[in-house]
């Protein structure tokens, strides 16, 4: 007996049968059941990443906060340049009416509007909803808010006044969650809208001297992905945006106290312009982009850090599958030599130190 009749013998003696192909209803069977539950799998793997619809900005009502500056100023300009009615939300009131003045250069038809709301959006939030609501009244339901309204301070974490820390948890955070807070209610019954929130790379990860910064933005992806998670199925989108250094009255303040460390670690991917990372940012917004970065660093660092955030295509996500080792692998090198600015920072500041001593 070959070795071939002896298995056919004994799979037929164990099963009681006297002929294998009896089984072949069976392994039809069993192949069939294969591809169905494959096919689920599937689409549960391909569900997630079907793009939104994107928003038509032409007409829409686009509340910026933070829109008397910098980048926040950019993203209202973007907008307006392509049709949108806008909200300008920040404290000072000279600055809004200036900024108001260079959003509407860009008009591109003589109905749109800028409206100024001067308000605090950190501090009470019954005053961030009813300023909502007015602008609500005026230009109607917002189809697009943009959290961009925070600051930053940067410096060791022994030298930030303790204050700090609070201050800036309430302006970049819960200054975002207010303004979210009072326009979802409405944008869950039109079952439409787009929420962005303004993190930065070092709310993708922590650096030298942002012990009070980078937490706060951290906070704003954890806000977002549940929030995306939660309103979804009502056809609203969240994005959230990670942009390097850009050129804004925000910086200038911020590096008149900057140490060395992050000033050399920071210029690893440079200084953009408003400009160019409002575009950026406004484009992501529109397509319904969860993730949103700038430049080379940039996405390389959003695909190291995509953790469980939402995908929105299917090339983002094949993108991460295929990149992420070779990108920690990259982001080894940079860890050591942020590591070494350190080390020869404290180097040299305790041989200045020493020669001080010394005279
Ligand atoms: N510039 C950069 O290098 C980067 C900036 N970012 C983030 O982008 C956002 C904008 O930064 P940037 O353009 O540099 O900042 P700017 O300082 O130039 O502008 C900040 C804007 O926010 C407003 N604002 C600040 N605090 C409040 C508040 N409590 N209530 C209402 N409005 C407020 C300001 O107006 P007013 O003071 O009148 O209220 C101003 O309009 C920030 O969240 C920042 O963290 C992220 C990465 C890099
Ligand atoms: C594969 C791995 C790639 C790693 C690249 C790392 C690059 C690190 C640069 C971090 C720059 C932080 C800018 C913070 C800007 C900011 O928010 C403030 N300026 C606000 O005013």
């Amino acid at each position: 007996m070959s070795s071939d009749e002896a298995l056919s013998a004994t799979i037929t003696d164990w099963l009681f049968i006297n002929s294998w192909w009896l089984l072949l209803p069976f392994i039809m069977l069993l192949v069939v059941a294969a591809f169905i539950v494959a096919f689920v799998l599937l689409l549960y793997m391909i569900s997630p990443l079907i793009s939104p619809k994107p928003l038509k900005l032409n007409g829409a009502h686009v509340v910026v906060t933070g829109g008397s500056s910098g980048i926040g100023k950019s993203i209202a300009v973007e907008c307006y340049r392509q049709g949108a009615f806008i909200t300008l939300v920040a404290r000072n009131e000279a600055k809004l009416l200036q900024a108001k003045k260079e959003v509407e250069k860009f008009a591109i038809n003589d109905k749109q509007v800028v409206l100024c709301i001067s308000v605090d959006v950190s501090s009470d939030y019954s005053q961030v909803e009813s300023v909502i609501k007015q602008a609500q009244e005026k230009l109607g339901p917002v189809d697009m808010l943009v959290n961009c309204a925070g600051s930053s301070i940067s410096g060791k974490f022994e030298e930030v006044e303790v204050d700090r820390f609070k201050k800036l948890m309430e302006v970049n955070y819960l200054g975002s969650v207010y303004p979210t807070r009072a326009v979802i209610t409405t944008m869950k019954e039109r079952r439409m809208g787009r929420i962005m929130f303004v993190s930065s790379q070092a709310g993708q990860i922590g650096l030298f001297g942002y012990t009070a910064y980078s937490p706060s933005k951290f906070a704003l992806r954890g806000l977002a992905e549940s929030l995306q998670m939660e309103i979804k199925p009502y056809n609203i989108y969240v994005t959230v945006a990670y942009p390097p250094d850009t050129d804004t009255p925000g910086l200038a303040e911020e590096n008149k106290t900057k140490p060395l460390e992050t000033k050399l670690i920071s210029e690893t991917s440079g200084v953009c312009q408003p400009d160019q990372v409002a575009k950026i940012i406004v484009r992501d917004a529109v397509q319904g982009n969860f993730n949103s970065s700038v430049g080379p660093d940039g996405y390389m660092l959003s695909a190291l850090t995509c953790g469980m955030s939402p995908v929105t295509s299917i090339t983002e996500g094949l993108q991460q599958i295929v990149t992420m080792g070779l990108f920690r692998t990259i982001a080894l090198f940079y860890l050591g030599s942020f590591d070494s600015i350190v080390r020869r920072c404290m180097i040299q500041r305790e041989q200045l130190k020493a020669a001080d001593k010394r005279e």
